[in-house]
């Protein structure tokens, strides 16, 4: 049977976080013919190459709590079942593969009714509540953290690292205007950027300037302010492709701690300052950053008790000490997994192969 009759949906949504290792993995698994299911008018939107089939259900997380509010996310949520189960009717889909959140709760559920292999990828160290409602419904359970496992008794689980887009394992150029040799800081707030982070490093970045730095701050689409602060070494971006040339080139980053740009530090083996969202589910990034600082790859600052003072000084600090630099940098490169997006690719195709034997 040719590989292009086997059918792939893969279930990943929202952020860049949630999609970029799923891409990662879809791009070892050519062969196969795979289907991308998402929401209307999120990241898949314009991440997601045209090479995949967009689908879309229209469903959103729970919030804290059961109540009256919550009925029509239900109703929506048991559509969304079946409106997947068509799909995997449709297209003859022989198996599921998700990246967690909440648009693998229905795809987990749906392959389960319909009686295919499901394989989850948990990129957080604490995992998220789909992860731990559904695991059990899933073939595989595979875990960005070692440590995650200890969050889900008797789960069968593989450790696999968080997979990374193939740009990250080649030397990229940069087409901004950096000169070779000076130091530069990338400020990163995710994929869809952190507005508090922002306003630190604009009240904070002068001093670097001052130091010979150049930054390049990378701000989301929803901050207003970006205007507000300008220095001809200053570079300021909405959003950016080529994050792999700009964390090989960094000397430091300054950085939120979700699960993806985390793993992409370690393959670049660049140091940070890594600034938790304070609201992230169950506080996942806290405990993600954690393995970073623990490792000695990274310095962690907790929000609340932030002060642009204390990052200026600790960024100058930083800048004045190469050689903690160096060693950061080092110990960063031995979180790292290169071969991620492989063996988790491994694991899907063996689902795969096992499901249409
Ligand atoms: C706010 C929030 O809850 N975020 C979560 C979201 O990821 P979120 O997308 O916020 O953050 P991640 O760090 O996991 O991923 C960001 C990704 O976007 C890329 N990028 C970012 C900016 C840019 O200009 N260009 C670019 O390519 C980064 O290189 C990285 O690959 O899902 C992750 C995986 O479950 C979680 O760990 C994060 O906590």
């Amino acid at each position: 049977m040719s590989r292009k009759s086997t059918c792939l949906l893969i279930a990943a949504s929202g952020t860049g976080g949630h999609l970029f290792p799923a891409l990662a993995v879809a791009e070892q698994l050519s062969d196969y013919q795979i289907e991308w299911l998402g929401v209307a008018n999120r990241l898949e939107k314009t991440l997601v190459p045209d090479c995949y089939t967009r689908h879309t259900i229209n469903i959103e997380g729970f919030q804290q709590g059961f109540g009256l509010k919550t009925l029509p996310i239900l109703v929506r949520f048991v559509m969304a079942v079946f409106q997947v189960r068509q799909l995997i009717k449709k297209y003859q889909i022989d198996a599921v593969f998700t990246t967690g959140g909440y648009i693998a709760a229905p795809a987990i559920l749906a392959a389960r009714l319909q009686n295919i292999p499901a394989i989850l990828h948990e990129s957080n160290y604490i995992p998220g509540k789909v992860t731990r409602w559904l695991s059990r419904w899933c073939d595989v359970v595979a875990l960005g953290f070692a440590g995650t496992a200890q969050y889900l008794p008797n789960i069968e689980t593989v450790y696999v690292s968080t997979p990374v887009r193939s740009q990250f394992f080649s030397s990229q150029n940069l087409d901004l205007a950096i000169p070779p040799g000076v130091p530069l800081i990338v400020v990163v707030g995710g994929s869809q950027g952190a507005v508090a982070v922002n306003q630190l490093v604009r009240q904070a970045a002068a001093a670097w300037l001052d130091l010979g730095a150049y930054i390049v701050h990378l701000t989301g689409e929803k901050d207003l302010d970006v205007q507000s602060f300008q220095h001809p070494h200053y570079i300021c971006l909405p959003f950016y492709e080529n994050m792999a040339g700009l964390l090989q080139r960094a000397n430091l980053v300054i950085s939120r701690a979700g699960a993806g740009t985390l793993t992409e530090l370690a393959v670049t083996s660049t140091p940070a300052i890594l600034i938790p969202y304070p609201y992230a589910a169950e506080d996942h990034q806290t405990y993600n950053a954690q393995v970073f600082a623990n490792a000695g790859a990274g310095l962690v600052l907790t929000q609340s008790e932030l002060t642009a003072q204390i990052l200026q000084e600790t960024v100058l600090e930083l800048l004045h000490s190469p050689s903690q630099l160096k060693a950061m940098a080092t110990k960063a490169k031995n979180l790292a997994m290169i071969d991620s997006a492989k063996r988790l690719a491994n694991l899907v195709d063996n689902l795969l192969t096992k499901s249409t034997q």
